[in-house]
């Protein structure tokens, strides 16, 4: 029998915690310098300026703070917990490439690895664990092995390709509505309901998105349109401009991302996804992973006030409620990781043996590994085995490697493409320039290209400036943060007056203070982008007869961006350096390569537009995406018309609308 003493203590014990946690914080939060920095006044007492970032991508929101308190300046985040926007390149420079001393937060790690990554995943491991899988999957992603990936990356534009055709030549052959995501429909069954919708039958309209919890894995778009609908009436205009085919309004946000699942499934792991094949008709095609991906991609894209309070009281991380949809589709995860694993375990290993074989008969004490597979599952595979502990991944690491590449591998590229078709079809002289130029280089859509012809679409000058301009203006992970895991101070470029009115040459940050980089904010800074910096104008980045070098391109027009970043002078795909932690984008050439093939594929051959009246917003939940600003009721969309451009359409004739 408990005293009652023992019934007591147990309430108290777990108040005295709360009030210990919320008072240590409050206290920290007091001492913190950074409370000497300006910045706006908090609108929210439980959400501090949350609401009104949210949606900073389509007001211009810290680009006006900027102006108004400078370069670096607090905002405030939960219950009024001070942050720190860095707009400053030389402090955005010095925190990026520290990605070891300024770490992800922790309620970022945690929101991350509850959503299939883990904590053992390239995007959540941090220090020693990192460098080891840095390394060791850096080969994975090195020039020659993207390349090697083209074939993938070609047939899958193909396929989306092909569907496209189909569906404008005969609308009426997909009007059935069928849910993008692999006609999903799991989390609305009822049995599946999370206890926490408030309202279960508008499952995504109750759940509130947010960039401040990023969350990769939420990411699969769970779009509340079929991704075709019959072509409206008044797009008459388009059909006449295109003599030989009529338009089709296509949804091509759920298109994308199931076309680009399917590419990081096979490039990545040899694994069929089937959701390309996912339309109405062919359903049963589609693979258990991808099933187990959506219940967990539309069950991590809700925010809930539990959410909000895991922030400030690590002990409630301990406390996460996953439906039974949930735990059903993580178990499938890692059964099918596992399948995947022992499928290639032997043939890996077998070649392995074999090297090392003939590399001893042959003398050679070093070893010959060129013949090794490099592809991500025989690098994960031979990390497995390995002799020396730090090229070692345990079996936990690699299955969590699986469901890290593939959430992190498809939507980021599923976005970039979307919103590269929206600025084409916004930007129809564009669009038939840029079509011209890929219709200079002449491949037939039915063989796969050998590595020159892939080379030459690679290296077409103006593909490459729209790719570059997209990825500016419409970067899929627009915010990113960071914690300081010491206490340091930041440079910064020319001095800041603080609160109290002293000039500081630099930043003071103390241990625990977060850290916010606004990616998309910044490459839209026209102190470093000019005048003209939020406008689509590829033409930016044209190499011309002085030169053929970009960067020297942008130094000229003064344009040059003043922070460094992995790519581009943008911090698009991040930026890090190997010695303090490398946390830049492992996959940004697979991107760039995929995202120009797709580009390649479709704008050759098919025409993009868009209902002029139709105001696209973005949203963001860690990725970027579109829509409409109308029928917010229809979730995440990008309806484009696509129709057919017959060859000998000549770009000066092209009257797309
Ligand atoms: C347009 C496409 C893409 C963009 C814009 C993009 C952007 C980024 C950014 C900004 C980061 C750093 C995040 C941070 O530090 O907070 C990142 C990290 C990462 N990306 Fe990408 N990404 C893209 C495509 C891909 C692809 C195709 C893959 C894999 C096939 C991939 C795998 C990863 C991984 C594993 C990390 C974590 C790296 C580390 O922490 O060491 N990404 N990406």
């Amino acid at each position: 029998m408990l005293s009652l003493a023992t019934v007591l203590a147990l309430p108290v014990a777990v108040s005295l915690y709360f009030l210990w946690t919320f008072l240590s914080l409050l206290v920290r939060q007091a001492r913190s310098p950074l409370r000497h920095l300006p910045g706006p006044p908090s609108t929210s007492l439980f959400m501090g300026n949350l609401k009104e970032l949210h949606d900073q991508e389509n007001n211009g929101l810290v680009a006006r703070w900027a102006s108004s308190f400078g370069r670096a300046f607090v905002y405030r985040g939960f219950m009024g917990g001070r942050r720190l926007m860095l707009v400053d390149p030389v402090a955005v420079n010095y925190v990026m490439s520290r990605g070891y001393d300024y770490p992800k937060p922790d309620f970022v790690r945690d929101s991350l690895a509850s959503m299939a990554a883990g904590y053992e995943g390239l995007l959540t491991a941090e220090g020693e664990m990192h460098r080891k899988q840095r390394k060791i999957l850096n080969q994975a992603f090195s020039a020659a092995q993207v390349k090697s990936l083209s074939p993938v990356f070609w047939k899958k534009a193909n396929h989306l390709r092909d569907i496209w055709i189909s569906i404008v030549g005969s609308p009426l052959a997909y009007s059935t509505p069928a849910d993008p995501l692999m006609g999903l429909d799991v989390p609305n069954r009822p049995e599946n309901r999370d206890p926490e919708d408030a309202a279960p039958n508008n499952r995504d309209s109750s759940a509130v998105t947010t960039s401040c919890l990023p969350n990769p894995f939420a990411s699969f778009v769970p779009s509340k349109s079929s991704p075709t609908f019959p072509l409206q009436t008044g797009n008459a205009s388009i059909a006449s401009a295109t003599s030989s085919s009529a338009a089709c309004k296509i949804d091509v946000l759920p298109w994308l991302a199931r076309a680009t699942l399917d590419v990081i499934g096979e490039a990545g792991f040899g694994y069929e996804f089937h959701s390309l094949d996912g339309a109405a008709e062919h359903r049963e095609n589609q693979s258990e992973l991808a099933q187990a991906f959506g219940v967990i991609f539309s069950t991590a894209r809700k925010f809930r006030v539990m959410t909000i309070l895991q922030v400030w009281f690590p002990v409630l991380r301990h406390f996460r409620t996953e439906n039974s949809a949930m735990r059903q589709a993580m178990a499938t995860m890692r059964k099918i990781g596992m399948e995947l694993i022992q499928q290639r375990r032997e043939p890996v290993l077998a070649a392995t043996e074999q090297l090392v074989a003939d590399a001893e008969k042959a003398d050679n004490i070093e070893g010959d590994r060129s013949g090794l597979g490099r592809d991500l599952l025989s690098v994960l595979i031979r990390s497995n085995v390995a002799e020396v502990p730090s090229q070692r991944m345990s079996i936990n690491e690699i299955l969590c490697q699986i469901s890290t590449f593939l959430a992190a591998g498809h939507e980021t590229s599923s976005s970039s493409l979307t919103w590269t078709l929206f600025a084409l079809a916004r930007n129809p002289a564009v669009q038939a320039k840029l079509r011209a130029e890929l219709r200079s280089l002449d491949i037939p859509a039915d063989v796969v290209p050998s590595s020159p012809l892939i080379e030459q679409i690679m290296q077409l000058p103006y593909l490459d400036a729209v790719v570059r301009e997209s990825l500016r203006l419409y970067a899929p992970i627009s915010t990113t943060m960071r914690v300081a895991s010491v206490d340091d101070v930041i440079p910064v470029s020319a001095p800041l007056v603080d609160r109290r009115g002293q000039t500081c040459e630099y930043i003071r940050v103390r241990r625990g203070d977060i850290i916010s980089i606004p990616i998309q904010a910044l490459n839209k800074s026209s102190e470093a982008w000019g005048a003209d910096a939020e406008a689509f104008h590829p033409e930016r980045w044209m190499r011309d007869s002085v030169s053929t070098d970009v960067d020297d391109i942008l130094t000229r027009q003064g344009r040059r961006a003043m922070v460094q970043g992995l790519w581009g002078h943008m911090l698009t795909f991040g930026g890090g350096t190997p010695v303090n932690g490398n946390r830049s984008c492992i996959g940004y050439r697979f991107a760039l390569s995929e995202i120009k093939i797709f580009l390649y594929v479709l704008v050759r051959d098919l025409g993009f537009s868009i209902d002029p009246n139709l105001e696209i917003e973005k949203k963001v939940n860690v990725i970027t995406r579109p829509c409409v600003k109308s029928e917010p009721h229809r979730g995440n969309q990008m309806p484009l018309s696509i129709y057919r451009v017959p060859v000998d359409t000549h770009a000066d004739n092209e009257t797309v609308q």
